[in-house]
């Protein structure tokens, strides 16, 4: 019941509704480096577009210097409103009025690099569809097997005839691999070859390895435009939306929390626990969890929890049997690895790329979770199924929503390269495709914030303990 004792807070009604005007002080438009920086003279010439027979472009086709897109849109205006600090605004992607690079003489490779995720092959379609297409570009080249293939393997030539049906496959037909990155192999081999547009398909650790090559590219002042074209399945890439093939995969995740809320259903006591990818970051686990609404809990990379006594998953999921008779755990990769024993030697252990390599959260749960029953509930019946769909939800083509975002991103990066950007990267900000430069990128993560409103759905649709210890 209310406190009536306690006089009443004044409140200004319309206030609160309608909180006082504001502006915007200005905008500050974030520069893209452009091969004309290192050799002022390069020559532009209109877009081939232009001339295309079957394809006239209209009125306001052509995106202008000054076509920006706004990096923030939600604001609270009765906080401290930021009135006078300038707005950040990127510049809006698409094809420009003139290129700068003459097509015959375009000689432009492809690489993709770190793990699989769905639509990787629909990019790579597209950047040669979109440069053959609209720019009657004839000199494609796929490097194969990641950074490595730059400097060991023969490029592949590639057409929109080879690249047909790309987009219908998952994985990635140029094969991709960690690690091998050797800066000076690679710029030395994309020097000889005569590659002077690069299109590096990649997550965090590629778009670290594209800005060196970049930068490596302007040292020498080479007339190459380098572009990153962000990938990842576990959607840790800050800035942009969200990453093609992230949608997929949560939607083939809700598959597994199916089987394993159907397997928990059916038993006495049965508990359903699903391990999703998700490195650093939980957002497979929590989209899976906000879209299927069969989780009971959902525990990400970015949330501490513990496992014994009061707030703990244990007694909570003590309450779900009792209540419900069943229970379904979903868990990212990358959450709870501090609490897992492990030795000095798995301690140091890393992949290829230098990540480091975890352990089975899936299976020390599970062994935990069973232990705590036959301590707690001796003789009584008890069963949990683990299921680990990990690479089901990644080795897989792009659903209808990530083949169109990757043939838009593909689109967006050509017009980019061809207008001579470069040490740039494509993605959606706010749902409109922008161009951002490639260091901005490289080092923005994108975690869950346990402090915010998405986190707060899920604590929602759950209901499950917030793991504050009181
Ligand atoms: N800091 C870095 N500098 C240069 N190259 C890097 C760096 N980090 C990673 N790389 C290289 O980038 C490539 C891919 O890196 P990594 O294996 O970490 O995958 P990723 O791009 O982060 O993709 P994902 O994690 O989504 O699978 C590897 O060839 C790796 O050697
Ligand atoms: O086994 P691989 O191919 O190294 O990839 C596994 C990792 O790749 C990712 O899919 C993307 O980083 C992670 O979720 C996962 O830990
Ligand atoms: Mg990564």
């Amino acid at each position: 019941m209310a406190d009536v004792t306690q006089p009443a807070e004044p409140t200004n009604l319309a206030a609160d509704q309608n909180p006082a005007p504001f502006s915007f002080a200005s905008v500050e438009l974030q520069p893209l480096p452009h091969l004309t920086d290192t050799a002022p003279d390069h020559r532009s010439q209109p877009n081939p577009l232009d001339k295309n027979p079957f394809f006239h472009p209209s009125e306001g086709f052509y995106v202008s210097p000054g076509d920006v897109i706004l990096r923030q849109i939600v604001y609270d205006l009765s906080g401290t409103f930021p009135a006078h600090s300038p707005h950040l605004v990127y510049h809006r992607a698409g094809p420009r009025r003139r290129v700068f690079f003459d097509p015959p003489a375009v000689r432009a490779a492809v690489v993709t690099c770190g793990g699989l995720c769905p639509g990787l092959n629909t990019v790579i379609r597209e950047l040669v569809d979109g440069l053959w297409e609209l720019y009657g570009v004839r000199q494609i080249f796929g490097v194969t097997a990641g950074y490595r293939g730059f400097y060991s393997t023969e490029p592949v030539e590639l057409s929109p005839k080879v690249v047909h049906n790309w987009h219908k496959r998952g994985g990635t037909a140029l094969e991709t691999s960690r690690g091998g990155f050797d800066l000076d192999k690679i710029v030395n081999a994309i020097q000889n070859r005569g590659f002077n547009q690069v299109y590096i398909i990649g997550g965090d650790g590629t778009m670290r390895g594209a800005v060196k090559i970049f930068n490596e590219i302007r040292r020498r002042k080479l007339n190459i435009a380098v572009t990153g074209i962000p990938k990842t399945v576990d959607n840790d890439v800050g800035i942009i939306d969200r990453s093609f093939g992230f949608q997929t995969a949560v939607e083939m995740a809700q598959q597994a929390i199916s089987a394993a809320h159907v397997e928990a259903e059916s038993a006495v006591n049965g508990i359903g626990l699903v391990k999703l990818m998700g490195r650093s970051t939980g957002h497979i686990a929590l989209h899976a969890t906000l879209s299927s609404r069969d989780v009971d809990c959902c525990l990400i990379p970015e949330m501490e929890f513990y496992l014994e006594g009061k707030g703990g998953l244990f007694e909570f999921l003590e309450q779900r049997l009792k209540e419900n008779g069943h229970a379904v755990l979903v868990v990212a990769e990358g959450a709870g690895q501090g609490m897992i024993p492990r030795t000095d030697a798995q301690k140091e252990e890393r992949d290829e790329s230098g990540n480091p390599v975890f352990l089975d959260v899936g299976g020390w749960l599970k062994s935990e979770l069973k232990n705590w029953w036959a301590r707690e509930h001796p003789g009584e019946l008890f069963t949990v199924k683990y299921i680990d769909p990990t690479y089901m939800i990644r080795a897989v083509p792009a659903n209808a929503t990530d083949n169109s975002y990757c043939t838009l991103l593909a689109h967006s990066a050509v017009h980019g390269v061809m207008a001579g950007y470069t040490g740039f990267v494509s993605g959606p900000i706010n749902g409109n495709y922008a161009y951002i430069q490639l260091e901005e990128v490289a080092q923005a993560k994108n975690e869950v914030n346990t402090k915010d409103h998405k986190w707060a759905w899920i604590r929602s649709v759950t209901n499950q303990p917030d793991f504050v210890r009181r």
